[in-house]
């Protein structure tokens, strides 16, 4: 899908898609808020889930918030690019607002588990660039949950039995940052995104400006 960059020369691009996934508390929703707050060029796939807002979440911002019945119906209607359930709720990335934005020449970023990433990478892989962010220590997953204190303790105490399960699946990933220092992997993370969006495979302008290079008389 193209995406234009205006540095002189338009050069247009094939979008990407890139996820992030993590244990819960690893740093993901930190980190990807940054990237999308520095990068005119990257939006946000807002994602539907069943699960109540936390104090301070906003509905369309971090995610649409509906019941069962909505989502079986979304469900139905073939309206997700995947959907999955995660923590004992449902969750699901819409295809419409994903495929107008890579249109129009925007890439997208996903927060979502690993079964969401399995699942859009199978559908379009060399569109995809995954990345998975892990904690310090189990220690530090459990301080930064409980700092954020966004959850009751019974809901931190499911999320940390369930880390485990999410990071054995690490090796499904093009990238893995080791998120300790906060600058430093939102630095890694700004470095690989700006080397993905660089790819030879993404510049459809370069084949037609290379002809036009080639056919200039010295
Ligand atoms: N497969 C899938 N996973 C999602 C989607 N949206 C969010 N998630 C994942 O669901 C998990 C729980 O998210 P959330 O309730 O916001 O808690 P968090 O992990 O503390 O950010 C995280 O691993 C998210 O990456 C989605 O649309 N699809
Ligand atoms: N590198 C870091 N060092 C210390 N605290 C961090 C770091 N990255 C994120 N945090 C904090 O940890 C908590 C969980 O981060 P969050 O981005 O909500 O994680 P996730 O989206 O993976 O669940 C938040 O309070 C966040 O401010």
């Amino acid at each position: 899908m193209p995406n234009t960059e205006t540095t002189g020369t338009q050069r247009i691009k094939r979008g990407l898609m890139l996820i992030v996934s993590s244990p819960s508390g690893a740093g993901k929703t930190s980190l990807c808020r940054r990237l999308m707050a520095d990068h005119a060029d990257l939006d946000l796939s807002t994602s539907v889930t069943t699960r109540k807002p936390r104090p301070g979440e906003q509905e369309g911002r971090e995610y649409h918030f509906i019941d069962d019945a909505r989502m079986d119906k979304l469900v139905k209607e073939d309206a997700f690019l995947e959907h999955a359930a995660v923590h004992d709720h449902r969750y699901g990335s819409l295809r419409e607002p994903v495929e107008r934005a890579l249109s129009q020449g925007q890439n997208v970023l996903f927060d979502i588990d690993w079964q969401g990433a399995q699942r859009i990478s199978a559908k379009a892989p060399s569109d995809v660039v995954r990345i998975f962010i892990l904690p310090p220590s189990m220690v530090e997953l459990k301080r930064r949950l409980i700092a954020r204190a966004q959850d009751e303790m019974a809901v931190i105490e499911r999320r940390l039995q369930r880390a485990k399960g999410e990071i054995s699946h690490w090796a499904e990933y093009d990238y893995v940052i080791l998120n300790d220092d906060f600058d430093r992997s939102y630095a890694e993370l700004v470095h690989i995104y700006h080397a993905e969006v660089a790819r030879r495979s993404r510049g459809l302008w370069i084949a037609p400006f290379v002809d036009e290079l080639m056919s200039e008389t010295i």
